[in-house]
């Protein structure tokens, strides 16, 4: 428990009088992978948008403490500082996350003089992220709509990491892009997972990413977590019926049906 960066007891997230996700108990722990799945509405989105203190108009009852934050009860100012700081969100769509009017390399020395890295420790900084995500520093250049999906995906992940995020939560990350951009995007979250230790939190309707990267998983079912464990023992022998037909669904997982296939 020392080690977990985020950890959540007896989440409840209610809008008017529906409660739109219940979460009991999740945890990431340092260089942990752990995936949210389940079906559109869910509550996963709902769950990370918590976690970050970024739902607005709903309730949120229980614990959330983000790197010894706790999320419920900070101010503004201290939830901004560990969202730039420690805890870092990747969207589905990061074309339309980065401002169109600035030039990547404004983007990336704006953001760490917010976070009071400027100079040489900034471009120095910046340098590194980018080699982490295998892009060149010429993309430092461009404009947003001068790079492809996969390059400002892999952009907005090396922002994060410029500026010192510990753990990423990924909403989706991959299923805005073409499919052949998102194996370059999976290969990097795997990469810095695997190797740099990064800890990701990722929502994902796709079960064979999820089962790619992730050491654990949490099923989501109608607001409520319905099964969660380590990753192979969930895809390997699922307990719910849901969880089943979730894999069934996926034509690259071992639970899937033959028939589906042809
Ligand atoms: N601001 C809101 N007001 C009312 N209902 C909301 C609001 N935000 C989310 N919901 C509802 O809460 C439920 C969970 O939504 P959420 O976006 O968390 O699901 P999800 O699992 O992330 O789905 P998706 O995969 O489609 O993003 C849905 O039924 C949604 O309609």
């Amino acid at each position: 428990m020392s080690d977990a960066l985020i950890s959540v007891r007896d989440l409840q997230v209610r809008i008017g009088d529906r409660v739109i996700a219940t979460v009991p108990e999740l945890d990431v722990a340092r260089g942990e992978c752990v995936a949210i799945v389940g079906e559109s509405g869910s509550g996963k989105t709902t769950t990370l948008l918590a976690i970050l203190g970024l739902l607005e108009g709903a309730a949120v009852t229980g614990s959330i403490t983000v790197a010894g934050v706790d999320v419920l009860a900070a101010g503004p100012a201290e939830l901004r500082r560990i969202r730039g700081s420690t805890v870092a969100l990747v969207l589905q769509s990061p074309q339309s996350a980065l401002n169109p009017t600035m030039r990547l390399g404004t983007l990336m020395r704006r953001a760490l003089a917010r976070h009071g890295v400027k100079g040489d420790e900034a471009r120095a900084r910046a340098e590194r992220a980018l080699a982490d995500v295998l892009l060149p520093p010429e993309v430092l250049r461009r404009y947003p709509h001068q790079v492809s999906g996969g390059q400002a995906q892999r952009f907005a992940i090396a922002l994060a990491l410029a500026l010192g995020a510990e753990v990423l939560l990924a909403d989706e990350p991959t299923s805005a892009l073409d499919v052949t951009v998102q194996a370059e995007v999976v290969a990097v979250l795997r990469r810095l997972h695997e190797e740099r230790g990064l800890a990701v939190l990722l929502v994902s309707h796709d079960l064979a990413l999820v089962s790619s990267i992730a050491d654990r998983v949490v099923v989501m079912k109608d607001g409520a977590v319905v099964e969660s464990g380590p990753a192979a023992g969930v895809f390997a022998r699922p307990r719910e019926q849901y969880t089943k037909d979730l894999i069934a669904a996926v034509p690259r997982l071992p639970g899937h049906s033959a028939e589906v296939q042809a």
